[in-house]
């Protein structure tokens, strides 16, 4: 399936003197795309970049269409973002009111915003926990608490940094196989997890601040593999 294109035009960031990116470009429609390489390489400044965090220094970025640099209200309502840590995304005292949160300001009634909260709650299973506090809940449930406040607000682009990072096995895959396997919207993973990069439509590599290597997963992840063995 095809999605709406983000493009990237010859984009560098620079920090106070520490370039992060140099000069990406690159054109992506596809579904999942896997983010990869070492510690610095400048993944999270990519990631970040999608829904505005970031701007580039020189260059240009559109994520479906939207200038981050201009548009940044409507792109933070298109793209979600989603950390490694969920505790810095929970708001709210209670499971269902951190959710509830995330709608507030967009024009729902109660009623509405009420049934997009329960809908999107029993789809992960937390349908039981909806009145418990928030802070209560296990790691893999805070990060899908994190996802349903997300997901409540229909974005067209889920941005996840390493969202799996601090959770168990079975949480990470819990949580690999919803983003992966059951999303409907377009995804950009960045992670160090390579099974999961291996489980994307495109994977792109990057090296001290350069996008070294865009393409399919079996030969992005094969070759950094073999690289780093
Ligand atoms: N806000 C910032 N201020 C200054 N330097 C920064 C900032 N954010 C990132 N950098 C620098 O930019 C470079 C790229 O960082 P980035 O976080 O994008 O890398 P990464 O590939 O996500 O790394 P990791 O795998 O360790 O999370 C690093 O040298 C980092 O120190």
């Amino acid at each position: 399936m095809e999605h709406p294109e983000i493009v990237f035009d010859s984009v560098s960031v620079d920090f106070g003197g520490r370039t992060a990116l140099r000069d990406v470009s690159v054109s992506l429609d596809q579904r999942r795309i896997g983010v990869i390489g070492s510690n610095g390489s400048g993944k999270s400044t990519f990631a970040r970049m999608l829904n505005g965090l970031v701007l580039p220094s020189s260059g240009a970025v559109r994520v479906h269409g939207l200038d981050p640099a201009r548009q940044s209200k409507l792109l933070r309502r298109r793209v979600g973002f989603i950390f490694s840590n969920p505790d810095v995304q929970i708001v709210m005292p209670t499971v269902a009111e951190d959710v509830a949160f995330s709608l507030r300001g967009r024009g729902f009634t109660a009623a509405e915003a009420g049934a997009r909260v329960s809908a999107v709650l029993d789809r992960f299973g937390l349908t039981t926990h909806s009145e418990a506090p928030a802070h209560s809940l296990s790691g893999g449930q805070k990060q899908l608490l994190a996802l349903c406040s997300i997901l409540v607000g229909e974005p067209g682009l889920l941005v996840a940094d390493e969202p799996t990072a601090l959770l168990d096995a079975v949480n990470s895959r819990r949580i690999a196989d919803h983003l992966l396997d059951e999303l409907p919207q377009q995804l950009v993973l960045v992670t160090h997890d390579l099974r999961m990069a291996a489980r994307c439509d495109v994977v792109l590599r990057f090296d001290a601040g350069r996008l070294v290597e865009s393409g399919a997963p079996g030969d992005v992840v094969g070759r950094y593999e073999r690289e780093h063995a």
